[in-house]
């Protein structure tokens, strides 16, 4: 349970303002604003010692669950979980404190979380009762704002209609057709490296310590978002191009963590989001900017779709004109008929946020563990330009046969993809009270879904759970799940009605750019070093804090 902070605030205006035009003489001050100070510090008062002391240890029916140790009086593992990387000590506690499937921790003023750690816990949260565990509201809000409210914050019964009507775009025939698009556009991310990288080099590159550096996450970005831009509307965002491009550059705004962002984020708890929102904080203007553009973008691509349509409707008799545009995720969802105009907008903003950054994050980490690796990174290459034709050749047809003889790179995808697992916790939490593992959880509890944790648990990998091993996914029979037992071990894409829509998309996006990049360049970190010094900067995806920096060079022969 958590302390309600906007009724207390609410409750307090209120109450000062009622005590003091009705019966002044009980109020404890003549002046508006020491009358709510007080009255305010008064519920806080019973509310924190309530919430926050009496039930978590006296009367909540979790507080005989296993807990991680070192927990403060009243912040419970607090300082723990806002001091590493977002997914960390998650990561930790579930190695090591004896449980029988389900553990409690404690946030901020001593909030309750549940922490499940066993393929039925994850299966009853993801599946079996996955409309019971919804996303909490205040992500829902928080996130809205940029995602739009579109498949991935609806619930219950929308969200069954609206996943129903998406999911035509996702089906795996569609996502064969969409290779030669992935390769087209991995090909420009190449070419314009390619050049970038001459340029930068003056024609003096005759080894990797020649090689000038390049900060990979930046191509990613920009790759990823002109992917989605065409394969899911038909658009071109030119951002490999132009690194100026106004989505680029608000995206880039957008997935910053700042102060300001904090700060706001701390004030919800205690004021109505929309009231925070209108502060005139520098934060507050960029979110709302950038909504705006986003927003502006998405209604432009909207119509511009909308008369394509038309035209192709007219001109039905004419075969030539029903290409694979009529396919994207945007003409899906228009010809559905299930959306109205206001409702596309919040799809469109869902599946650009949601559908660029996560793979370009993927991709990385990938150069990240190929550096570590260079014998890998070496190995994925002699594959790529074995079974593949020439990134440089414009008249290669990539298929997703093709690229299936690849298993080397299917390896290295799957085991990154694993390995760094780039959204490292989600939350849920209780819609009623109702039961996990047999447990009593009331409403409002949140769950946590510790995807990091899971995806390297020796419980579910075995022994060699934590290294970064693509032979895993080699052996025989191990290609789908590498070796993992259960079907909840593997939670980069969640699992259930609520995993990743994308997750086939994001897949054959992901090996198409990676092939091209490996096959082309060979790189190595700026820094030799780097490993020891990376710190990974949480969010909701997790990334290196200082992105990765690698000198890099094309090679010849492919
Ligand atoms: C490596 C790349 C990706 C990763 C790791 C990833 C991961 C995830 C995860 C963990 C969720 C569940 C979030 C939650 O419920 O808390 C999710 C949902 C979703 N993803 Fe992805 N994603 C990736 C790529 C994509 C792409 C390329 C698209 C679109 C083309 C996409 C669209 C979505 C949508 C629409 C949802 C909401 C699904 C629903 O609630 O029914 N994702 N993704």
């Amino acid at each position: 349970m958590d302390v309600p902070w906007q009724f207390i605030t609410i409750s307090s205006l209120a109450g000062s303002f009622g005590l003091l035009r009705l019966a002044p003489q009980y109020s404890p001050s003549s002046y508006f604003v020491a009358t709510f100070l007080l009255v305010f510090l008064v519920e806080s008062i019973v509310a924190v010692t309530w919430q926050a002391i009496i039930w978590p240890r006296f009367v909540s029916p979790l507080r005989h669950l296993p807990e991680p140790p070192g927990a403060s009086f009243l912040n419970g593992h607090f300082a723990t979980i806002s001091k590493e990387a977002t997914g960390h000590p998650q990561r930790r506690w579930f190695k090591e404190v004896p449980n029988d499937g389900l553990i409690r921790y404690r946030a901020l003023l001593n909030q309750e979380r549940i922490l499940p750690t066993t393929h039925e816990a994850f299966k009853e949260v993801l599946s079996t009762k996955s409309y019971d565990f919804i996303k909490p509201v205040m992500t829902r809000n928080g996130l809205a704002r940029i995602l739009g409210v579109g498949v991935l914050l609806a619930e219950g019964e929308e969200h069954k209609r609206q996943r129903r009507s998406l999911d035509p775009a996702f089906e795996t025939r569609h996502i064969r057709d969409l290779h030669p698009t992935f390769w087209a556009l991995s090909g420009k991310l190449v070419h314009a490296l390619t050049s970038w990288i001459e340029n930068e080099g003056k024609g003096r590159i005759t080894s990797l310590s020649d090689a000038p550096v390049v900060e990979i996450s930046t191509w990613t970005s920009r790759a990823t978002l002109d992917i989605i831009g065409i394969a899911g509307m038909d658009k071109n965002f030119d951002a490999i191009a132009n690194p100026d491009s106004e989505l680029y550059g608000t995206y880039q705004k957008v997935f910053q963590p700042s102060r300001g962002q904090q700060l706001l984020g701390l004030m919800s708890f205690f004021l109505p989001q929309w009231f925070v929102r209108s502060l005139p904080f520098a934060h507050n203007e960029t979110m709302a900017g950038a909504a705006k553009t986003i927003r502006k973008v998405c209604r432009q691509l909207i119509s511009e779709k909308q008369e394509k349509l038309k035209l192709l409707e007219k001109e039905v008799q004419e075969p030539r004109l029903q290409g694979p545009t009529d396919k994207d995720i945007l003409s899906v969802a228009i010809k559905s008929g299930q959306f109205t105009t206001d409702n596309l907008v919040d799809q469109l903003m869902t599946f650009l946020a949601a559908g660029h950054e996560t793979t370009a994050t993927s991709l990385t980490w990938a150069f990240y563990s190929l550096c570590e690796y260079p014998e890998i990174q070496a190995r994925l290459r002699e594959e790529v330009r074995t079974h593949l034709p020439s990134i440089d050749d414009a008249s290669a047809m990539i298929t997703a046969a093709l690229l299936s003889q690849c298993h080397y790179l299917h390896a290295v995808c799957h085991e990154v993809l694993r390995f760094w697992a780039i959204v490292p916790l989600t939350l849920r939490e209780a819609a009623h009270d109702t039961t996990l593992q047999g447990q009593f959880v009331p409403k409002g509890t949140k769950i946590i879904i510790p995807a990091w944790a899971v995806n390297t648990a020796v419980s579910m990998w075995g022994p060699d759970a934590e290294k970064f091993n693509p032979e895993r996914w080699m052996a025989p029979g191990q290609a789908n799940r590498g070796g993992a037992e259960s079907a909840y071990a593997n939670l980069t894409f969640l699992a259930g009605p609520r995993s990743c829509i994308g997750k086939q998309f994001a897949l054959a996006e992901f090996a198409c750019l990676l092939a091209a990049l490996v096959g082309k360049f060979e790189f190595e970190f700026e820094d030799p070093d780097y490993p020891a010094k990376m710190k990974i900067k949480g969010g909701i995806t997790t990334r290196p804090k200082e992105g990765v920096s690698v000198r890099m060079r094309a090679l010849d022969g492919w």
